[in-house]
């Protein structure tokens, strides 16, 4: 029986072998209207998923970076799609950059896959699933955060690095601190190879959708700064994510807080 979170891989796939065409062949961008790069594999991809989204699933309406959001989206159970994070760490040409579909229902991420087609690497969960890694030989790997250790493994913007997440980041003195770009920190994170992303700075739903839905399905958490879990599609139209940090251990947030 094909669950849906096979539809997302599947969608994912034909997704990543778009923007690995393209990476392959070399990338040319342009700059959208608020100044961010796109090129030809963002908007390839995205047409490649929704394309195979629409054949698998017909009534789920879908929003995605480039395209938007197709009629009824607003609603309580829609697709949300970055078809390609990272698209600076793309053109830049380190590998980090990622294919994310999520499906949100009544403002959660219920479930979703996280594709890294350069780095060999594809996670996907959903509340029903649990968290797992598909590795390169198609075999599946369940993902589980790890406890928290006294200094966190840090994971932050590689091009997007904020001074107010470098003072949000005082309160765990002797952390670790590691660049990554795109949603592949969510990744990281629900397999237990590191345990914080504070993100301090501008984002959009279909930036983190995906990953938080893989980050929860492996007992983690994403939240506002007020501890509230984030929430997608509730902004009538308006896409940005307020701040937040993803924590691998919940107990990290419970530092956090106490840290004032
Ligand atoms: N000024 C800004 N406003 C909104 N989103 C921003 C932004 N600067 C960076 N981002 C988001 O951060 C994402 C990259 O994440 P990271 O910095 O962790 O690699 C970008 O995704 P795209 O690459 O899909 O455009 C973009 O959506
Ligand atoms: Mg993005």
């Amino acid at each position: 029986m094909t669950t849906l979170l096979d539809t997302l891989v599947h969608a994912a796939r034909l997704g990543g072998e778009v923007v690995m065409r393209h990476y392959a062949a070399g990338v040319e961008a342009r700059a959208k209207s608020d100044g961010s790069p796109v090129t030809l594999a963002d908007t390839e991809a995205e047409a490649a998923i929704l394309a195979s989204l629409r054949r698998d699933q017909p009534d789920v309406p879908t929003v995605g970076e480039e395209t938007g959001a197709s009629p009824g989206a607003n609603g309580e159970r829609f697709f949300l799609i970055d078809p390609l994070d990272g698209t600076r760490e793309f053109i830049s040409r380190n590998g980090e950059f990622t294919v994310n579909i999520a499906l949100i229902e009544n403002g959660e991420p219920v479930a979703g896959v996280v594709l890294a087609p350069a780095m060999g690497r594809l996670f996907a969960g959903s509340r029903e699933t649990g968290a797992f890694e598909i590795t390169p030989d198609g075999s599946r790997r369940p993902l589980r955060v790890r406890a928290a250790p006294t200094c966190p493994v840090v994971l932050g913007s590689r091009s997007h690095a904020t001074a107010e997440t470098m003072l949000w980041l005082e309160r765990f003195p002797g952390h670790g601190a590691e660049p990554c770009g795109s949603s592949v920190k969510f990744g990281r994170i629900a397999a237990g190879e590191a345990d914080l992303y504070p993100r301090l700075g501008p984002t959009m739903e279909w930036d983190t959708a995906a990953g938080d839905a893989v980050l929860r399905a492996a007992g983690g958490l994403t939240a506002t700064l007020d501890g509230e879990a984030l929430r997608y599609g509730q902004g009538g139209g308006d896409w940005r994510n307020p701040h937040f940090i993803a924590y691998g251990d919940p107990a990290l947030a419970g530092r956090c807080r106490g840290a004032g």
